[in-house]
């Protein structure tokens, strides 16, 4: 073999080299050892999936929101599944920077252009609203990292639709739209991403020429992090302090120009560039941006909310101070859904590979089990479908309930606008924070393969682990949502009406404990009952602190871990309602084994969380130490009962392998075969000897270096 490849490497390039090269090595491997490079499925999963006793497909359906919306899904899926050129030759991961960057482009343009030509013509812009999930689903058949385009259509899109004009979205919509231009959203700054009230990008309007003077006043307030900024976007959001006759009036969104459209040159006065490799998202040329007075016409700043008219007279349109923060709750919303379904990624991965793998003896001389079968690998597994569940019946919910509220505004009504933004809050937090959790557990369920890049385990990670941090900041969000559950505490304390997601203070604000019951609902009240335990001590610890002469912010500021615990609590237990209601509804109609195994997954879910928060019960209900043996017992129970059905319940997740990524977890569970693919293709398989060898080594070894 060694002679073969030497003689190739004279002839061919680099790169052909190394396919030829690798070729040649795989077809060695399969001649000397047929048995382990066969071409056959694996047997045990195989296994798995006659066993599962359920109807795959009615899962997939149910997940998917409708059978109709199962087969558009994959109408979309196949267009896009079908154009071959989305492939890399060469693994994106062993790219330099700039290659990277530039395939992410190639393939950004080449998904942009099926997408317009085919995708569009067949659903209309729904694909762009509730249903967007399906194309940010198919767009990983193109990218293992992040698109360059993402916050174009995530947040500069949106940003125009939510907070500009009509004539506004008349002129810059179908630009956007037919990406004649590609923009992004820049309001996080060098100094400021949380308090975005402190941001030091200035508009200050100049009624002489009728312009905007954009300008970054200092090395903090250049903007800093948004995603397709340093080289792809020609156009952005810019969230600035905007001054007008002498008078600050706080953040607005301006459109502004940053690179010329022709030659893509940055404009005068604008200073752009990417801000350097991160953990994740190295695909999205993550960009800088800084103004030096730089004009932009007056109608440039979006109106919808507030103008400055020609003269500079500045008019408040809307009814809240706070519709300028639209975007960014709605990409929350939008965000349970993304990690819902990367979280259904990783689960898939990590089920399919348990079941391929065989490992150790349980008992001494007997065949390896499969790992699946070890009743710590269930634990570790099965509650990430069932999370995975949970998230997206909750991401659902969360977009009926914004679209309502959304309704309501249009109107002229923002009554509910509170309620909406503390649950999209907690909801964003919890679900970003527990789908990271999560896929690192899969991860190491995966043992030694799963650091493997081609597992696509980490790149997972790496994603979904910004996603705590982006757009609201865990601790941030909660404490929102603690903003809003103390206010309704003590209005329920003084015997007023709240809200529908936080009715349950009613109840509780007489201090009844409430008594344990293992029933599904019973967990349910009782992790509202643990909610308003935690809401009510916060409130008793802010009012000792008031009386001993703090300040209210002082107060709240010392009771800021239990405030988070508090809010924390409130959303596991509206995240166990709401999957445990929507669990029932829609398997309303559906046969008697989906029923059964949605049931089983739902109470997993629940006792898991009742499990996790002993304490808590212990404190803030009367449940005993019997209750939560029996409690475990059931759990382990459930593990038992879902095991046989674990593969199924994952491949009704219905990812295609394109979509999916992985060597662990492909379909056909040909694990060992697509590890070993893919080591060959690594660039330093492309050559027997390194030139390293020679240079250093070499000269090392002998003393002569
Ligand atoms: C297919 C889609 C998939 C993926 C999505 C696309 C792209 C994803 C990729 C990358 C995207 C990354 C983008 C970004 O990260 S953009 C930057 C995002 N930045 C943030 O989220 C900043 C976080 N900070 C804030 O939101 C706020 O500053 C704050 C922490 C909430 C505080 O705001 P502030 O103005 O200081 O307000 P307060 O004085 O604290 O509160 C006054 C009052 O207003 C209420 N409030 C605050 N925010 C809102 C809101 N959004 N809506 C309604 N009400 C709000 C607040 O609770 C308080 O109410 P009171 O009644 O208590 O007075
Ligand atoms: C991958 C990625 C992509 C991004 N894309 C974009 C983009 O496209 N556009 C854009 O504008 N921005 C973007 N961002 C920026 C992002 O929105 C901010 O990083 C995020 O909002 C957090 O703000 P920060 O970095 O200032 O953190 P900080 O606010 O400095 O937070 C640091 C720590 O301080 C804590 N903290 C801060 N304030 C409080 C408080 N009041 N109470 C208690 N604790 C507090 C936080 O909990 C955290 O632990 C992106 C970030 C990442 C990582």
């Amino acid at each position: 073999m060694g002679t073969r490849c030497e003689g190739l490497r004279d002839s061919l390039s680099p790169i052909a080299y190394y396919e030829e090269y690798s070729h040649f090595r795989l077809d060695c491997l399969k001649i000397d050892d047929n048995k382990e490079l066969s071409m056959s499925a694996n047997e045990d999963l195989a296994k798995e999936r006659a066993r599962c006793d359920f109807n795959v497909s009615e899962i997939t359906n149910i997940l998917d929101g409708g059978i109709e919306r199962t087969k558009q899904r994959k109408k979309i899926e196949s267009i896009a599944l079908s154009n071959g050129k989305c492939c890399d030759v060469t693994p994106e991961e062993t790219l330099g920077p700039k290659e990277r960057y530039e395939n992410a482009i190639r393939k950004s343009c080449l998904y942009t252009k099926i997408v317009k030509d085919q995708v569009l013509t067949l659903t209309g812009l729904e694909v762009l609203g509730s249903n967007s999930s399906v194309l940010r689903r198919t767009a990983d058949a193109f990218f293992k990292d992040i698109s360059p385009f993402l916050l174009h259509l995530g947040m500069f899109v949106p940003t125009i639709m939510g907070q500009g004009t009509p004539e506004q979205q008349s002129y810059w919509l179908p630009r956007a739209l037919d990406f004649q231009i590609i923009g992004t959203y820049a309001q996080t700054e060098l100094g400021h991403g949380t308090f975005i009230r402190g941001l030091e990008t200035t508009a200050t309007y100049d009624p002489d020429t009728e312009e905007f003077v954009i300008h970054s006043p200092r090395l903090t307030s250049y903007k800093w992090w948004a995603g397709g900024l340093g080289k792809t976007s020609n156009y952005c959001i810019v969230v600035a302090q905007l001054y007008t006759q002498g008078k600050c009036y706080g953040i607005h969104p301006f459109i502004v120009q940053i690179r010329d459209e022709d030659t893509h040159m940055p404009l005068p006065g604008v200073r752009v560039g990417e801000i350097g490799p991160r953990m994740g998202f190295n695909t999205a040329d993550n960009g800088f941006l800084g103004f030096d007075h730089y004009r932009i016409p007056r109608n440039h700043m979006l109106m919808k909310n507030s103008q400055v008219l020609k003269d500079g007279t500045y008019v408040k349109v809307a009814s809240h101070s706070k519709l300028t923060y639209g975007t960014m709750v709605f990409v929350r919303v939008m965000l349970v859904n993304e990690v819902a379904f990367n979280l259904a990624k990783a689960a898939t991965i990590a089920v399919r590979y348990s079941a391929v793998r065989r490992q150790s003896e349980k008992i001494s001389g007997e065949p390896e089990p499969q790992i699946i079968d070890y009743v710590t690998q269930q634990h570790k597994l099965f509650v990430c479908i069932a999370t995975a569940h949970a998230l997206q019946l909750s991401s659902n919910w969360l977009w009926k309930t914004f679209s309502a509220v959304l309704a309501d505004m249009r109107g002229g009504n923002t009554e509910n606008l509170p309620e909406l933004h503390a649950l999209s809050s907690c909801l964003k937090a919890l679900s970003t924070s527990d789908s990271a959790a999560l896929i690192e557990q899969c991860r190491l369920a995966c043992g030694g393969h799963g650091y493997m890049l081609s597992s696509n385990l980490p790149l997972l990670y790496s994603f979904v682990t910004a996603t705590r941090t982006y757009e609201g900041d865990y601790t941030v969000l909660l404490l929102q949502t603690a903003r809003f559950l103390i206010k309704a505490w003590e209005q329920a304390e003084s015997g007023n009406p709240v809200t529908p997601t936080v009715s349950y203070m009613e109840e509780a604000v007489v201090g009844n404990k409430y008594k344990w019951n293992g029933s599904a609902e019973g967990i349910i009240k009782a992790a509202y009952y643990v909610a308003a335990g935690k809401i009510s001590s916060s409130v008793t610890s802010i009012r000792k602190r008031m009386k001993n002469g703090k300040a209210f912010e002082d107060a709240w500021e010392l009771t800021g871990v239990q405030l988070v615990a508090a809010a924390e609590a409130h959303c596991r237990a509206v995240i166990c309602d709401v999957y445990r209601k929507e669990t029932v509804r829609l398997t309303a109609n559906s046969s008697p084994n989906v029923k059964t195994v949605m049931d089983q997954l739902n109470m997993l879910y629940l006792s898991h969380w009742a499990l996790e928060r002993t304490g808590d019960l212990l404190r803030y209900t009367s449940t005993t130490e019997d209750d939560i043996i029996s409690c475990q017992q059931r759990y382990e129970e459930l593990l038992a009962a879902i095991r046989p059905n674990a593969v199924g319940l994952v491949d009704a997740f219905d990812f295609p392998d394109e979509i999916l990524q992985s060597t662990l977890g492909a379909y056909d569970g040909r694990v060992y075969e697509r590890l070993m693919e893919e080591a060959l293709k690594s660039p330093l398989n492309a050559e027997p000897v390194n030139r390293s060898f020679h240079q250093y080594l070499k000269p090392l070894m002998q003393g002569k270096l």
